[in-house]
């Protein structure tokens, strides 16, 4: 599923992958603009469906999915962030959404042409009430091309642990204009305001993060590491940072923790962002 154009240029020459990993290669795939109905006479229930816009074009992406199509099939969003939860659960009631996060660096260079860029690739997938059998299934597929998975944990520390490390990283690295090798040392007191931030957050709500492990994963990440986020702000694109940023703020205000250096960051951002995506007249 893509936009129209997107759709069209991938039915007419498929996706075409740079990984230092997987190598280069070129895939043909069925690409289309909207779901109407089920693809096939499984009527969705043994589908699995990958969720991956940015959280700013999710609501438009969502509109071009009938929900019936679905019926019961695993969903699985991989958006960095929590609040894309409760939009999928209350626009696919009878799927199985399930919680997961990515770890990887990809950029999207041209309409379906990506760009891998990190040395690493696994994904996180939470316990979730989506039959065991499926899930198997879906895990045995991805490690059979490669990527890892990790299995086990709970929702909110699969989707806390990534996000715990991912918008410290993001906003220390958007702000900056550095790629993480640099901004961990130039920037390390906001980093770690940050992280504090976070895990603040996250203990309120239940979450127990481990601050050390955070700041380990920062430090040991390739030093060329860019967050999507660093990409998006390089390249011109609406940067998530209501769905990333806006959420700790608003995650924070509930739970009675005050997150001063994530406000100041978020703010300073917003003015890049508008800045650069003018709104539509
Ligand atoms: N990039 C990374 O390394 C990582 C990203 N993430 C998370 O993954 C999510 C996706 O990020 P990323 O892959 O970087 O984003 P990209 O912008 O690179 O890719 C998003 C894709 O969604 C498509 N899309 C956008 N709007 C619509 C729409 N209305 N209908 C259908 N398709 C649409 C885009 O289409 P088109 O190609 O036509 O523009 C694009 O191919 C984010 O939440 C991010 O935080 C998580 C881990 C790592
Ligand atoms: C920081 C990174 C590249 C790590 O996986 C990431 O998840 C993102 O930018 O969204």
């Amino acid at each position: 599923m893509a936009n129209e154009s997107t759709a069209a240029h991938i039915a007419a020459e498929g996706i075409r992958v740079e990984s230092d990993t997987f190598g280069g290669f070129s895939t043909r795939v069925t690409a289309l603009p909207s779901l109407e109905h089920s693809p096939d006479a499984s009527g969705g229930h043994g589908h699995v469906v990958f969720v991956t816009p940015k959280a700013t074009a999710l609501g438009a992406a969502l509109d071009r999915v009938n929900a019936d199509a679905l019926a019961s099939a695993v969903v699985v969003p991989l958006l960095n962030g929590f609040e894309h939860m409760e939009v999928l659960r209350r626009r696919f009631p009878a799927a199985y959404v399930t919680g997961a996060a990515i770890h990887v660096g990809a950029a999207r260079v041209a309409p379906g042409h990506i760009h891998h860029t990190s040395p690493y690739t696994w994904v996180e997938i939470a316990d979730s009430d989506a039959p065991a059998d499926r899930i198997a299934e879906l895990t045995a597929a991805l490690r059979g091309t490669g990527i890892g998975v990790e299995l086990g944990a709970s929702e909110g520390r699969v989707l806390w642990e990534k996000y715990g490390f991912l918008l410290p990283t993001a906003l220390v690295c958007a702000h900056s204009g550095l790629p993480i090798g640099r901004a961990r040392v130039d920037h390390r007191a906001d980093m770690l305001s940050l992280v504090a931030e976070v895990t603040a957050v996250a203990d309120a709500r239940g979450v127990p993060l481990d601050t050390e492990r955070i700041i380990a994963m920062a430090d040991d990440r390739p030093a060329d590491t860019k967050p999507s986020m660093l990409f998006d702000r390089e390249t011109g694109r609406p940067m998530e940072l209501d769905p990333l940023g806006g959420a700790l703020l608003r995650a924070g205000e509930r739970a009675g923790v005050d997150t001063p250096v994530t406000a100041r960051m978020v703010a300073d951002l917003e003015r890049i962002n508008r800045a650069a995506t003018p709104a539509a007249p």
